[in-house]
């Protein structure tokens, strides 16, 4: 398990002006759907661009636990022979989910829909998140929960029916996870699951079902919602997948080049879907230079360069409703406003309570520890910038979350000491390259045990 791995404590030192080009990997949600789609539909699967981040390699493991015959046939390339929903076996073995919310969550939905038992289990991180908002539709969907963790946490056995019943869902928080899981064990209904969300998540479960060959239609919900109806029982269909880089990594060097004066750099080929760039909607409005180019369509998915030039930063009011776009964009976002003149209020973050650690307590304490005046009242964060970080304090704590992790490491380049983290690992599970890719843009990052590759200023 990742949690077991020793802590590699690191350190981000005052760095030149960013330059050059870099491409991110790839989505992470799009990975992990790719190989658990892959597994659903009888054929070969072939996915290019596929993250090898540990959280996606973790749900490759759990697909071929399940029947799916997974290869690695080259860096990002990769191939799924799957065995289609009626030949899922029951795994010998505890799928181990390492640190992954979304690999796990979705792989419930698959077991919990199928008749077939699963033990699903993860690290520290993992056995802290709620599953409770998971195992509650899939119960109503014929799912039977044999054993859990208190408050319905991992370790837990779940079992499917032979059939799931196909029900009405709205889902009780705004999260991807709990609507996918949903229409993974709809599959195996016989009639329409409907997922109902009062605000619009990311969407490419949806969308892919549809290009794996499932009958899926989408459609507003009140004002800010949608309705999502699946015919239970298709024949998904092999296909391709080309995996377009992840806006969520993105992010990190978007913010660096932000922050760093004199910055300018181009990050080539990131997804756009409206669904997930919150954070630029949110940054350009806080004066950030940020243009898109060469937009163009991959698998899908709309894609573009993005070119950002150092910017002075002012405080925003960030809606509530905009936080499904951006969720996993705080930490970085609250970096970019502690660089900012004046204050950022970034409302409704209650979902970010459940992330990989408390989110909202972990960016204040970090940001405190930087220096950086910040507080929370009830679900807001409010940063007051002060167009710069003073940096060098305690190490801030990254309690197993790799945005946490990748986040501080940002602020360090431009405060003004060194910003140190306990521990870097956990960085492997969404963006293994993230120290070399920031080195390589002249970012001055050390990893201890690690020999700096790319210098910058100290
Ligand atoms: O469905 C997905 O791929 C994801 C959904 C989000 O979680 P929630 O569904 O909990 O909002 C996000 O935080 C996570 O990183 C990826
Ligand atoms: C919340 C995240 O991931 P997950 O829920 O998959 O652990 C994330 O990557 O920020």
């Amino acid at each position: 398990m990742s949690s077991s791995l020793p802590p590699s404590p690191a350190r981000s030192r005052r760095s030149g002006a960013l330059t050059g080009r870099a491409r991110v990997p790839g989505d992470k949600s799009i990975s992990h759907r790719s190989l658990i789609l892959g597994l659903l539909s009888v054929g070969e699967t072939r996915i290019e661009g596929l993250l090898e981040g540990e959280d996606v390699l973790a749900t490759g493991r759990a697909c071929a636990a399940l029947g799916a015959t997974v290869e690695r046939l080259a860096a990002g390339r990769w191939r799924v022979s799957g065995v289609g929903v009626g030949a899922l076996k029951s795994p010998a073995e505890t799928l181990d989910f390492g640190n992954a919310g979304t690999g796990s969550r979705l792989m419930m939905g698959v077991v919990g829909g199928h008749p077939i038992e699963a033990t699903f289990d993860g690290d520290a991180s993992l056995r802290s998140r709620p599953m409770r908002r998971i195992l509650d539709p899939l119960e109503k969907m014929g799912a039977l929960v044999v054993s859990a963790a208190e408050g319905g946490r991992v370790p837990l056995t779940l079992r499917g029916p032979n059939r799931t019943i196909p029900i009405t869902y709205e889902t009780p928080a705004p999260s991807a996870q709990i609507k996918s899981a949903v229409l993974l064990a709809g599959l195996n209904a016989p009639g329409v699951t409907t997922v109902i969300e009062r605000e619009a998540t990311r969407d490419h479960t949806e969308r892919m079902l549809k290009a794996f060959g499932a009958e899926v239609t989408v459609e507003p919900h009140g004002a800010h919602g949608r309705a999502i109806r699946l015919v239970g029982e298709p024949e998904l269909r092999a296909t391709q997948i080309s995996v377009p880089a992840d806006p969520s990594s993105a992010a990190f060097a978007l913010v660096a080049a932000l922050v760093t004066p004199g910055s300018e750099i181009v990050i080539e080929g990131v997804m756009t879907n409206p669904l997930r760039t919150g954070l630029m909607t949110t940054l350009i409005e806080m004066g950030a230079d940020v243009t898109l180019s060469d937009v163009h369509e991959v698998g899908g998915e709309e894609v573009a360069d993005i070119v950002v030039r150092a910017s002075r930063l002012a405080g925003v009011d960030v809606p509530p409703e905009r936080a499904p776009t951006m969720i996993d964009e705080y930490p970085i976002l609250a970096v970019a406003a502690a660089f900012a003149e004046g204050e950022t209020r970034m409302r409704g973050l209650h979902e970010l309570r459940v992330k990989e650690s408390d989110r909202l307590a972990a960016v204040h304490a970090g940001l405190l520890a930087c220096g950086v005046e910040a507080r929370i009242e009830g679900d807001d964060l409010i940063v007051t910038g002060k167009g710069g970080v003073p940096g060098g304090g305690e190490p801030v704590a990254t309690h197993l979350d790799h945005r946490i992790a990748m986040s501080f490491l940002v602020m360090g380049l431009a405060s003004e000491r060194p910003v140190a983290i306990d521990d870097a690992a956990m960085i492997a599970t969404s963006f293994p390259d993230f120290v070399p890719l920031m080195r390589g843009l002249g970012a001055a990052i050390d990893v201890e045990g690690q020999v700096e590759l790319h210098g910058a200023s100290s």
